[in-house]
């Protein structure tokens, strides 16, 4: 395993992100479960934390939380084969994908873009880098989140509709993926808000954990 530090949030130029990616999550939110090919979306890196507080904006309802595998991208390639996809991962994050569900319903009606309700500032807190090396079965990890100690969430890579080959292969077909992009794999079901005051902890495996309060502007 290498022992060079990768700092993510340093190398990263680009956020893709899959959604419904979980059967479970899909049917909880009463959305449909997506055929044919993956749903992607994009967040600016700019929602990138490594540490510090995940900042609700004021007057923001319905804050929810989604813990999500991010495959971090080693290698560059455009039109990437399922065959070779894995040789393209450098290794992996534990991320939350924060999205503001009123505000993600809202823009669904009119038919607009997600980017405000998941790529406000702080959206996207991260864990440390994990090697690749590291993890002995990317297609069998354990998500797990807490909210003031509550567990809401625990998932697991292998209900992933859309594994990562299929995935990278997807989404190289219209972006080159280059050192350092981000893709987030989708959340399983457990998704709910929370409020100022309140602590998210996450883990991943016995791999990496994470923990980031939650503030409100104005409080
Ligand atoms: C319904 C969503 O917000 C899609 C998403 O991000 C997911 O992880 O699923
Ligand atoms: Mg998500």
């Amino acid at each position: 395993m290498s022992s060079k530090v990768i700092r993510v949030k340093e190398i990263c130029r680009n956020i893709i992100a899959v959604g419904r990616n979980y059967a479970e999550h899909a049917k909880e939110l009463g959305n449909p479960v997506p055929q044919g090919n993956p749903l992607i979306f994009g967040k600016p890196v700019s929602s990138i934390i490594t540490e510090g507080s995940i900042e609700i904006p004021q007057g923001w309802k319905e804050l929810h939380h989604e813990v999500e595998l991010g495959v971090v991208i080693g290698k560059s390639g455009k039109f990437i084969q399922e065959e070779q996809a894995m040789d393209h991962v450098l290794g992996y994050v534990l991320v939350l994908d924060m999205t503001a569900r009123n505000i993600q319903d809202q823009l669904k009606k009119q038919g607009h873009p997600w980017f405000l309700a998941k790529g406000f500032d702080t959206s996207c807190p991260i864990s440390n880098f994990i090697c690749k090396s590291a993890v002995k079965d990317v297609n069998n990890l354990n998500l797990q989140l807490t909210v003031n100690g509550v567990l809401k969430q625990n998932g697991n890579t292998q209900d992933m509709i859309f594994k990562i080959p299929n995935l990278l292969s997807y989404i190289s077909k219209y972006f080159k993926l280059e050192y350092g992009d981000l893709i987030l794999t989708g959340t399983p079901s457990g998704v709910s808000a929370v409020k100022h005051g309140d602590v998210i902890e996450a883990k991943l495996d016995d791999l990496v954990q994470m923990k980031y309060p939650v503030i409100e502007h104005g409080n």
